[in-house]
């Protein structure tokens, strides 16, 4: 008998973070967490997430409208259908919910979680088997101070969490930025490989001008420096300097990645599932990377351990991952709301064991920070 998708839940989880997270856009200190959970026929379960950042300042969607998107438009169109035939259910909703990546993302996440966990089988297994099972694993430095950058990453490199450090400019004069950068970096040495994200703050004149200074303080890759629509820039800037430029923002799936790939318009790739519309689209990005040459990075969207336990899952298949990850969106949280936390060791993260995407939900937290139920219970609280 056929199992069918019989219902469609949502909820929204404000975590705090651990410190302020500063960003050209936005200072966080929550992250608003959209869970999907979907219960099929058979009484087997998936688990989704669709995670923005700063509100409506990243881009279009918030958390909100993920939220109205999968429970008013989404669900509507999968209810009753053939749970097993994800790609069919993907591409529906595709064709009726335009726009609304992260929103179609997470849905989608919740169905081939189930699909593997039918099949008794990690997600990755699905995929053609993981070719690695763990990660290199960067860590965002974002306090908006150098002094307390530095002390952090001192921290990260002892405890051998990360050896691989993303800033976060973009706010300040680029003079600035610059003078910022170079303290990190003559302060972290050979340790580290330094990397920038300007999320689209520059105009190009600045960005030629700041790759410069970045390239001279020994910055190794410059991600999404001008506008997302700017494609001859990012073109321009990736033919200029030896840095390497990387795509974020600009790609939102296999079109914009193809665009890109074409025209040789950047470096590296930060594939990110939910701002490619899923795990099959992600990957599709991930192989015209691949085929042209453009180096593969996994992207976040700072998201808990259930999404990031899905790249996971995608990334552990991908052939080529020379720029790593930066899979460490649940570290950034305060308070863990998985039941068995993501392994963060020998600077990298490992692929959780175990059916589907290997995580599950920690009720009690996830009650705690459910907007819409009442506050009881205490989880404990983590350092940094
Ligand atoms: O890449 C982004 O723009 C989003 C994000 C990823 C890491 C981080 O600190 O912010
Ligand atoms: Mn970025």
């Amino acid at each position: 008998m056929t199992i069918t998708i019989d219902r469609i839940e949502t909820a929204i989880l404000d975590v705090p973070t651990i410190r302020g997270h500063v960003l050209s856009m936005a200072t966080m200190t929550t992250q608003s967490v959209v869970l999907v959970t979907i219960r099929f026929s058979d009484g087997s379960v998936g688990l989704g997430e669709g995670t923005t950042i700063g509100g409506m300042s990243y881009g279009p969607e918030s958390p909100e409208s993920i939220r109205l998107a999968v429970d008013s438009y989404i669900a509507p169109l999968l209810l009753g259908r053939d749970a097993d035939a994800v790609l069919a259910a993907a591409a529906l909703v595709e064709r009726q919910v335009k726009g609304n990546p992260i929103a179609r993302s997470a849905v989608e996440i919740a169905l081939w979680d189930g699909f593997a966990r039918r099949l008794g089988l990690p997600l990755a297994s699905v995929f053609g088997g993981a070719v690695r099972g763990a990660m290199p694993v960067a860590w965002t430095l974002a306090s908006g101070e150098a002094a307390s950058d530095i002390e952090e990453a001192e921290d990260m490199l002892a405890r051998h969490r990360h050896r691989i450090f993303k800033l976060k400019i973009g706010k300040r004069e680029v003079r600035e930025d610059i003078a910022h950068v170079a303290r990190i970096a003559a302060a972290v040495g050979d340790r580290a490989s330094i990397r920038v994200d300007v999320n689209q703050a520059w105009s190009l004149a600045e960005a030629r001008w700041g790759l410069r200074g970045l390239q001279e303080v020994g910055v190794d890759l410059v991600e999404q420096p001008v506008a997302r629509d700017d494609l001859s820039g990012l073109k321009a800037l990736t033919d200029a300097g030896e840095i390497a430029v990387m795509a974020d923002e600009a790609l939102s799936g296999p079109a914009s990645a193809l665009r890109i790939a074409a025209n040789r318009g950047a470096d590296v790739f930060a594939v990110k599932v939910a701002q490619s519309g899923g795990l099959s689209r992600a990957r599709e990005v991930t192989s015209i990377a691949a085929s042209a040459g453009i180096g593969v990075y996994g992207g976040t969207m700072l998201e808990s351990g259930v999404a990031t336990a899905a790249s996971l899952h995608l990334f552990a298949t991908a052939e080529t991952l020379e720029w790593g990850t930066e899979f460490f969106g649940p570290l950034l949280f305060a308070h863990e709301i998985l039941a068995k936390p993501l392994v963060y060791r020998d600077f990298a993260v490992e692929l959780p064991a175990g059916p589907g995407i290997g995580v599950q939900p920690d009720p009690d937290p996830c009650a705690f920070f459910d907007r819409e139920k009442r506050r009881t219970v205490h989880p404990v609280s983590r350092a940094v």
